[in-house]
């Protein structure tokens, strides 16, 4: 049992049209079923900080959860709504545009999931975004294919609209490879803890190493409002497949094993030990890929510029499109002073102060639906 919340629990009465958030001092509760969650705590005098408590009507006890995801940062107060049962909004006040409105996922399949791996109460944050965040696009393929050299050309055509997911791996870093770029090297004791810490959307044994997508490493693109491209193995795909990040899967075929092996032993990067292996599972991979169901889009690599035009045109990236998604996502300018409330798929954001008023710039609608969270983890219930 946890300690005591420092309210009244006679107060958390939700009221009639919807607004299910009440705030006591530093505090904002939110109701959902037998569990209130009380989010915030005094920082100093002029900011509150984030924490997440859950009070459990039905046994009367409060307890602290394990919270994943980044946390946002302390803020001069907060409103709150809860939204399918599953989320609840929180909108920070007196925060930039792009830092106030955030997510906390209480019950989504993503937190159902953490909870039965962690036993115990899981939430998670997550920023939220206006505008476009479209679905991360998972790309795979056998090594030496030419996923990483189509990845870089996406990064380097549309930098503010792609972000990589940086892996993790046990294997050793080649030597133009930096430390969190590549990817995240770390020793085998280390990803094995925190893969049983609940960190890794997905993971696998690649080549004889560990290669794995930690939570983090997505939420550090999607956070950003950017669309997260990940690169990873059939293993990987199948994993991310079955979970709740709503992905587009994409397969790359070489024109020929030949052209594979060579494409290996010209990047110059594996022993011929390695290389070996890498051509014995590209076998496998390649009917996997071609034949799993996994894969909505299958490419063939044979002419890279061809290739790359191909991949943009699948991601919608071609012409007029393209040009209309390289807009930035949207914030939203709030005030210190306002409240917030639901009526039906709206937020109505109230900003209170008397020259807004005097201007009627007094309401903020929005659509629950342009409101982009956890960016793409969804829940996948029927
Ligand atoms: N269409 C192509 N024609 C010829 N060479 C290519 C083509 N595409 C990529 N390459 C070359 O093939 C090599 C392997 O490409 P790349 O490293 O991108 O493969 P990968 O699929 O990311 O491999 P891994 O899974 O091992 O990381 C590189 O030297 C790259 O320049
Ligand atoms: N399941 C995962 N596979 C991953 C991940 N990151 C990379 N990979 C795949 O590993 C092989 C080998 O990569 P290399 O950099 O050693 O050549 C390649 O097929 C990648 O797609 C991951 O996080 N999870």
């Amino acid at each position: 049992m946890g300690e005591a919340p420092a309210f009244v629990v006679d107060d958390l009465l939700q009221n009639q049209d919807g607004f299910d958030s009440k705030s006591k001092g530093c505090k904002i509760t939110t109701t959902i079923g037998d569990k209130t969650y009380v989010i915030g705590g005094e920082n100093d005098e002029s900011t509150l900080s984030l924490e997440v408590q859950i009070f459990d009507k039905a046994t009367g006890n409060c307890a602290t959860p394990i919270v994943l995801g980044a946390k946002p940062s302390s803020c001069k107060g907060l409103s709150a709504v809860s939204l399918n049962d599953d989320r609840i909004l929180i909108v920070k006040k007196g925060s930039t545009p792009d830092d106030c409105i955030w997510f906390l996922e209480v019950d989504t399949r993503f937190v159902r999931e953490q909870k039965k791996i962690q036993g115990t109460d899981v939430v998670a944050w997550s920023r939220g975004a206006r505008g476009y965040a479209e679905k991360p696009v998972v790309i795979s393929g056998p090594s030496g294919v030419g996923k990483g050299t189509l990845i870089s050309m996406l990064m380097k055509e549309f930098p503010s609209m792609f972000g990589f997911s940086v892996s993790h791996t046990t294997r050793a870093p080649r030597c133009m490879e930096k430390d969190g770029v590549h990817y995240h090297f770390t020793e085998r004791s280390v990803m094995e803890k925190e893969l049983k810490d609940g960190k890794f959307l997905e993971h696998a044994l690649v080549h004889g190493n560990l290669y794995g997508t930690s939570i983090e490493a997505v939420e550090a693109v999607t956070d950003t409002g950017k669309r997260c491209i990940l690169d990873i193995d059939v293993q990987g795909a199948r994993s991310v497949k079955a979970s709740s990040l709503e992905a587009i899967f994409i397969f790359i075929c070489p024109p020929s094993m030949e052209e594979l092996e060579t494409r290996l032993r010209s990047r110059g990067t594996e022993t011929e030990e390695q290389i070996l292996k890498r051509l014995q599972n590209a076998k496998k991979e390649m009917e996997q890929g071609q034949s799993s169901g996994i894969f909505d889009h299958i490419l063939y690599n044979d002419n890279l510029d061809e290739c790359y035009e191909s991949l943009k045109k699948l991601l919608g990236l071609d012409g007029a499109a393209a040009a209309t998604q390289r807009s930035a996502p949207q914030g939203i300018d709030l005030p210190a002073d306002h409240s917030v409330s639901k009526m039906d798929n709206k937020i109505i954001i109230n900003c209170g102060t008397a020259e807004l008023k005097k201007a009627s710039k007094n309401l903020i609608v929005l659509d629950v639906s342009s409101l982009k969270g956890g960016s793409s983890w969804t829940d996948k219930r029927a």
